[in-house]
C-alpha cells in the first residue's frame, strides 16, 4: 500500500537505517568540508514554493496515452538530440530555475529530508506506472511520458541482446523520477541534467549562463575550481545536484542487488557535463574511469531510443515483472 506523505521516521526499518547512518556521515563529511574552509553560508532558503505538475495522461494506473505528440519536434538522427540552443522556452525556463536553485544549503537539506523519512511502500512496477503521469519539462527530445521513456530504453537495451541487469537499468534508470509526486518543490530538484555542488560550475554545463542567479556562483570556495574537494578524490566523494538519479541510487543500491555498474549508471546517466561533454576530469579517481565507460555505454540507449513508439505495457508485464524479481529480493521496496 503505497504511503503518501510519509513525514514519519521508520526507525525499525534495518536498510532505512544504514542508509541514514552512511548518509548522516557523509552529509557530516560535507558540512566538516564546508566549516573548514571557515566560510559562513548564511543562505537558508525558502524553498516552500507552489509544485506546478505537468502530468501526461491522467491516471494511475498504466493504461496507454493514446495523446498524439507532434511528430516535428522528434529527433531523427543522433545530431539532433539535445539540441538546447533551439530548445523550447519550458526547457530554458526548467534549466534557468534548476540552475539558481541547486544550492549547497539545499543539497545538504535535501539529503537529510531523505533520509529521515519514507515516502511510500509499494512494487516497482507499481512506481513505474506512476511514471505514466509525468513528463519531463527539461528533455527537449520527447514528449511523450516517463513510461514510455523506461520501455523505450530498456527494450533498446534488450534488443541489442545486453546483459539482464543492463535491460533493468534501462527500465528503472529515471524511476527516481516519482519522487515529484512525493517530496519534490518542482520538477528543478528532479530532473534534468546533474553537476556537482560545492566547486565551480563547468562552462561544460548547458546554459552555465543561469548560474549567475545561483549564490554558489558567487560564493569564494563553492566557485572556485576544486572547491570543497580535492584533486581526483573520486566522484563518490562529489556531491552531485539533488534529483532522481542519486534518488534512485540510493533505493537501488540498498534494496536491489544490481553490481557496480548497475549503479553507476543509474547514478550518473544525467551527468553530462562529465559523461559527454568531459568536463570534471580533476575529480576523477581511478574507478571513475572504469565506471565512466559503462555509463557512456548506457548512455546511447537512454539517449538515441527516444522516438514515437509506444509500447503495449500489458505485453511486456510479465516480461519485466520476472527481471524486477530478479534483482530486487523484496516485493515492496520503500521509496
Ligand atoms: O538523464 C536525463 C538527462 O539528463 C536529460 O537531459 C534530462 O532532461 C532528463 O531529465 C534526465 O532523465
Ligand atoms: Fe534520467
Amino acid at each position: 500500500m503505497p504511503q503518501q506523505n510519509g513525514k514519519v521516521i521508520r526507525n525499525h526499518e534495518g536498510h532505512l537505517l544504514e542508509l541514514m547512518d552512511e548518509d548522516v556521515q557523509s552529509v557530516n563529511a560535507f558540512k566538516t568540508r564546508i566549516m573548514l574552509s571557515r566560510e559562513d553560508d548564511s543562505s537558508t532558503s525558502e524553498h516552500v514554493v507552489k509544485k506546478q505538475k505537468r502530468h501526461g495522461a491522467e491516471n494511475d494506473n498504466c493504461t496507454v496515452d493514446k495523446t498524439p505528440v507532434d511528430q516535428n519536434t522528434i529527433p531523427v538522427s543522433e545530431d539532433e538530440f539535445r539540441q538546447y540552443h533551439q530548445a523550447k522556452s519550458r526547457v530554458r525556463e526548467f534549466y534557468r530555475e534548476q540552475h539558481e536553485k541547486q544550492t549547497m544549503a539545499f543539497n545538504l537539506q535535501a539529503r537529510v529530508n531523505f533520509k529521515t523519512k519514507s515516502r511510500a511502500r509499494m512494487t516497482i512496477w507499481e512506481a513505474l506506472c506512476k511514471l505514466s503521469m509525468l513528463i519531463d519539462d527539461s528533455d527537449p527530445d520527447t514528449e511523450l511520458s516517463q513510461i514510455d521513456h523506461a520501455l523505450q530504453t530498456a527494450e533498446a537495451i534488450r534488443a541489442d541482446g545486453k546483459p539482464r541487469w543492463m535491460q533493468l537499468v534501462g527500465l528503472i534508470h529515471d524511476l527516481g523520477k516519482i519522487l515529484y509526486f512525493f517530496d519534490s518543490e518542482g520538477q528543478w530538484d528532479v530532473v534534468g541534467d546533474t553537476f556537482p555542488i560545492g566547486c565551480q560550475f563547468a562552462d561544460e554545463i548547458i546554459f552555465q549562463e543561469f548560474f549567475k542567479g545561483n549564490p554558489d556562483d558567487s560564493h569564494p570556495i563553492y566557485s572556485s575550481k576544486l572547491g570543497i574537494y580535492e584533486d581526483n578524490c573520486g566522484l563518490n566523494s562529489v556531491m552531485i545536484s539533488w534529483g532522481h538519479d542519486e534518488y534512485m541510487y540510493y533505493i537501488a543500491k540498498s534494496q536491489s542487488t544490481l553490481n557496480e555498474k548497475a549503479l553507476a549508471m543509474i547514478r550518473y546517466h544525467s551527468f553530462y557535463p562529465w559523461h559527454r561533454e568531459g568536463a570534471y576530469r580533476y575529480l576523477m579517481n581511478k574507478k571513475d574511469y572504469e565506471m565512466l565507460s559503462e555509463v557512456q555505454a548506457f548512455n546511447r540507449y537512454d539517449l538515441y531510443s527516444k522516438n514515437l513508439t509506444k509500447y503495449d505495457l500489458k505485453e511486456l508485464q510479465p516480461y519485466y515483472l520476472d527481471l524486477i524479481d530478479e534483482f530486487f529480493p523484496k516485493k515492496h521496496i520503500d521509496f
